[in-house]
């Protein structure tokens, strides 16, 4: 059975729809990724799956536990890494570390932790010294200490430097690799496209798209050749493309579901005349492309 199972959950706050009929399902060790806007319904979600907030209809289980009434026994077996969580600010970082390890039956070595989510020089520094970085590593320090079975990540890395957003995947990385179930928000699609097997996308309380960042890329039919406009021509000059033209100054991109077609127009074009197309690409459409193309589909 899948350790995360919703069935059209619906929460309402007076008018607004804050989740409406979601469902999906997330595997043994798969990381499951929820995108969408500012107030698109993804903190709603995860709080009702942490058992943080209750729902007006719908199933959930997570772990066979309906988590609205889990209490307890179902918390000792779950992870919650928050966006803000308040901490008693006079705990030096071994001792909160050690305080929540407490709460659980099996926890992980707590110095280990600590030195994993990379704070073993600020292991006896107050809390209230730290940096905001050092503190949404603290945070994801105290989701790990129980050693939960399936971890909820609300923007992990928010505020982390890009070194310190590296090692937060690789730890991530590892603890998938362990065979932790992990459900994480996030506003990065780097970080979606890195880490998730699958993301689901939600729109104003909808689900509006479910799949691997892959698949969701794949369905995105066209690639984009750019380059620089050589020296002495104008657009008009190109050869004909099956792909849509568009300058930018000097740069011209060509939005193309033929790109092998159209980059063999343009390279036989200027090795003819003898010019170097400087600059060129050929990419592939990223996840934020094709998200950014889902949120306003979406909304239109
Ligand atoms: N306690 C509350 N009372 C009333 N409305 C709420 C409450 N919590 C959330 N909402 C509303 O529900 C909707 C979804 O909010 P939610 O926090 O789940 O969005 P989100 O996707 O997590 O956004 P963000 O990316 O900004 O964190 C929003 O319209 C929000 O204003």
């Amino acid at each position: 059975m899948s350790p995360v199972i919703v069935e059209g959950l619906c929460k309402c706050y007076g008018a607004v729809k804050a989740v409406d009929d979601v469902s999906f399902t997330v595997a043994q060790g798969e990381v499951f990724a929820l995108l969408g806007p500012n107030g698109a319904g993804k903190t709603t979600t995860v709080e009702i799956l942490e058992g943080h907030r209750g729902r007006d209809g719908g199933q959930v289980s997570v772990l066979g536990f309906d988590p609205a009434t889990g209490g307890r026994a179902y918390r000792e077996h779950i992870g919650i890494v928050l966006q803000e969580a308040g901490f008693e600010d006079e705990f030096s970082v071994a001792e909160l570390v050690r305080l929540y390890a407490g709460f659980y039956p099996r926890p992980r070595d707590p110095y280990e932790v600590v030195e994993q989510v990379g704070l073993k020089d600020k292991r006896d520094a107050r809390v209230r010294t730290l940096s905001g970085g050092q503190r949404r590593r603290l945070d994801l320090a105290l989701g790990l200490v129980g050693r939960p079975e399936v971890l909820f990540l609300d923007e992990p890395t928010t505020g982390f430097d890009p070194a310190a957003r590296h090692h937060a995947w690789e730890l991530i990385d590892g603890l998938r690799a362990g065979g932790t179930t992990i459900l994480l928000t996030t506003h990065y699609m780097d970080e979606a496209q890195h880490l998730a097997d699958r993301v689901a996308v939600l729109r104003a309380g909808r689900l509006v798209a479910i799949g691997s960042p892959d698949t969701l890329v794949a369905g995105e039919p066209a690639s984009v050749l750019s380059f620089r406009l050589p020296d002495g021509t104008a657009v008009a000059d190109l050869p004909a493309l099956a792909g849509r033209v568009e300058a930018h100054g000097p740069v011209v991109s060509v939005e193309t579901t033929r790109p092998a077609g159209d980059m063999h127009a343009l390279t036989g074009w200027a090795l003819e005349r003898g010019i170097e197309l400087t600059a060129l690409t050929l990419t592939r459409p990223s996840l934020e492309d094709v998200y950014l193309d889902l949120v306003s589909e979406a909304a239109s």
